[in-house]
């Protein structure tokens, strides 16, 4: 019988066997484009983009604005459709309509939390809903749950009984991402996770992304501007410009020894990062951002 998503709507994609040897997440050669008012040439946000991510990796995405990093995000996550390509999550090749198992193991965090918490609703109350939605837990085992996921991201436990208006930009980004464990996602795609926050509370956040891939094996895809934090925090790298993926390399390579013209480019512009090795870190150190 043709698997289905919750709205009943099929969902083809999902036939295949998983292969074995498949990493968490693979991108291969995904073209998104766009049609563009007053043209009739679509604009190539993303060409023929391949990345992968393993269990417990962190990987970096990195570009300036308007490289097509976002889109190739969403795409991931379901919320952009894909022109040609495939995004193939433990070997199984996704659809642009997922499945709510599909939905649980790739969850996003955005630059700005507000956009995924009801500035309205306390927090114990929405974490509780999509526990609900998502889980078999009930009653008591919900509020036990939301107790482990404060703890899990660091906040007192009484931030449940807060509403995301009362709340730090910092404290916000952690229930978002509280909200996106607790369905207990294998991946997590991070947009631009620390942009908005105050540059004595990034650290704090990108420790925690550490913590987590440390202490729950969590993976995942940290898309930044910020090539510091990106070298302090990730194993590998991904370098996009104009919707290519022009460099894909282990994070301490990349950094030392940058192949393409682009990446180099990249790093000139950001003169903390040309000195000597030690010197290169200095914006992610300075700022308590540990060393893996
Ligand atoms: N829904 C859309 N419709 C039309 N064009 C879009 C749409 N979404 C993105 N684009 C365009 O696609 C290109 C890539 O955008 P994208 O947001 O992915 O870049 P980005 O690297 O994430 O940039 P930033 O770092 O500023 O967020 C840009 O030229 C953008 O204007």
């Amino acid at each position: 019988m043709a698997e289905v998503d919750e709205a009943g709507a099929p969902v083809a994609s999902s036939a295949q066997p998983p292969s074995a040897d498949a990493p968490l997440l693979r991108c291969s050669d995904v073209n998104i484009s766009f049609s563009q008012r007053g043209s009739k040439q679509r604009l190539h946000a993303v060409r023929n983009a391949s990345l992968e991510v393993g269990p417990a990796d962190i990987v970096g995405l990195v570009g300036e604005s308007g490289s097509g990093k976002s889109t190739l995000a969403r795409a991931i996550v379901g919320l952009q459709r894909i022109d040609s390509g495939a995004v193939e999550f433990e070997g199984r090749r996704l659809g642009h309509t997922r499945t709510a198992e599909d939905r649980r193991g790739i969850q996003m965090i955005f630059q700005d939390p507000f956009g995924s918490l009801d500035p309205r609703m306390k927090i114990r109350s929405a974490l509780a809903e999509i526990i609900r939605r998502h889980t078999s837990l009930r009653g008591k085992q919900i509020d036990t749950r939301c107790a482990e996921l404060m703890d899990m991201v660091q906040l007192p436990r009484t931030i449940l009984s807060s509403r995301p208006a009362g709340m730090s930009g910092g404290q916000r980004q952690r229930v978002a991402i509280a909200r996106a464990l607790s369905i207990n996602p294998r991946l997590l795609v991070a947009d631009e996770p620390v942009a908005a926050l105050d540059v004595s509370v990034q650290a704090g956040i990108v420790n925690l992304l550490s913590d987590l891939r440390r202490e729950v094996g969590l993976s995942i895809l940290f898309i930044s501007h910020d090539l510091s934090i990106v070298r302090t925090l990730c194993d590998s790298v991904n370098v996009i410009y104009r919707g290519d993926i022009v460099e894909t390399r282990p994070c301490a390579e990349l950094f030392d020894d940058p192949r393409s013209d682009y990446t180099r480019t990249l790093l000139s512009a950001i003169p903390r990062l040309n000195g000597p090795r030690t010197e290169g870190l200095a914006q992610g150190q300075s700022l308590g951002v540990r060393r893996r």
